[in-house]
């Protein structure tokens, strides 16, 4: 399949995270200007390692979340990262991050996450749309002109919507989890659809979140959970009970687990390169992708952190159509079926259906 071609198509990204997904030329000049007592070469030799153990991954988070969590990298980071996601022609952004305290330079889990609003307000290049209300009186894509010849590219000006996730680390007690999604039910008017549980999945407990992750679910909230990302059978019977509106990953899953899963018909969020270099599967043509794929389970594709794993959704697009065989318009079918499992409202996914719709026509579909 061809790179162009992936790249042109529409998509939606509903598994990024936002630190992960940090330019790695943005990483290299944050490491380079830190004056303290980072060797940078060290850095450098890990920022552009290609594979990395599970373990190394979450040194590397260490290791970003270093450079990153001050408010201005915060805000700079969101800019980019919706930048660069519009840039491939994603039209609907769901960003995840986890909101940080950080008493000594006078962050709070709210501060952080005003940070980032402030970035997606910051960005000038592409049309965002983050705020619900707004959106009532205008979609952003109904009002495009007729789209042309050129697919995607030839709209002038690209136009994205974001929403965001927050996210709770595996390492945070009830009480920190419960603040995050306290915070998340207070900023729903300035675009929060949802909670993720992520983090270090040999870290923590499932009973420490779940009075969290209830009070998220009673009070409305959507919630995606990292699920079976290490062999934890125990853990994935109690997040198939909870029954999430999306899980990610969902690599290390029994053949009963699998079976529930299918029968549930939770979405998965699946992320190949991710899932490959972090050695979750085997090899990519072993990879669940195809059993979920033939059974017609609900899936979705995403990158999960572009910048640490060097990927983009085009790519992971184009990587599913030359592992697995698919043509165009499967996997314009793929993507297009993104939008059904948006966490945000009626408004937006029908806003996309129909731009689906009339891009479906110009494409070679
Ligand atoms: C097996 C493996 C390491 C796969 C990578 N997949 C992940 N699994 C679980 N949590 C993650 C993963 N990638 C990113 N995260 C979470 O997202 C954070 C980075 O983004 P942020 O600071 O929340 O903005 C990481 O510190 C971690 O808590
Ligand atoms: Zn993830």
């Amino acid at each position: 399949m061809e790179m162009e071609w992936c790249v042109s198509m529409p998509k939606v990204e509903l598994h990024a995270h936002l630190n992960g997904s940090i330019r790695v030329s943005t990483l290299l000049e944050l490491a380079k200007a830190e004056k303290g007592d980072i060797d940078f070469s060290e850095v450098e030799h890990v920022i552009v390692k290609y594979e990395r153990s599970l373990i190394e991954v979450f040194k590397m988070f260490d290791l970003i979340h270093n450079l990153t969590t001050d408010h201005n990298t915060v805000t700079r980071i969101t800019k980019e990262v919706v930048e660069d996601f519009a840039s491939e022609n994603v039209v609907y952004l769901e960003l995840r991050t986890t909101p940080k305290r950080n008493d000594s330079i006078g962050m709070s889990k709210r501060s952080y996450v005003e940070a980032v609003l402030k970035g997606l307000r910051s960005v000038s290049s592409v049309d965002v749309a983050f705020i619900p209300h707004n959106e009532d009186s205008k979609s952003l894509f109904s009002s495009l002109p007729t789209i042309t010849n050129d697919k995607c590219n030839g709209v002038a000006r690209k136009r994205i919507y974001v929403r965001l996730l927050l996210s709770i680390d595996r390492r945070e007690t009830t009480e920190a989890a419960l603040e995050t999604v306290k915070l998340a039910l207070e900023m729903r008017h300035l675009g929060v659809v949802g909670i993720d549980l992520s983090g270090n999945p040999k870290v923590g407990e499932w009973t420490t979140y779940l009075p969290a992750l209830e009070f998220a679910k009673e009070q409305g909230l959507h919630v995606t959970l990292h699920c079976g990302e290490v062999p934890n059978p125990e853990e994935v019977h109690n997040m198939l009970d909870f029954h999430p509106q999306r899980i990610g990953h969902a690599c290390f899953f029994e053949d009963e687990h699998q079976r529930r899963l299918k029968s549930s018909k939770i979405p998965v969020e699946i992320c190949l390169t991710s899932n490959v270099r972090t050695l979750s599967v085997p090899s990519i043509d072993v990879h669940h992708f195809v059993d979920l794929y033939n059974a017609k389970h609900p899936l979705v594709l995403c990158t999960d952190d572009s910048g640490v794993f060097s990927t983009c959704l085009s790519k992971e697009y184009k990587i599913a159509a030359d592992s697995f065989g698919l043509g165009r318009r499967e996997m314009f079918e793929l993507s297009r079926n993104g939008v059904e499992h948006i966490f945000a409202d009626s408004g937006v996914k029908e806003d996309l259906r129909n731009f689906f719709n009339s891009v479906a026509k110009n494409m070679e579909v």
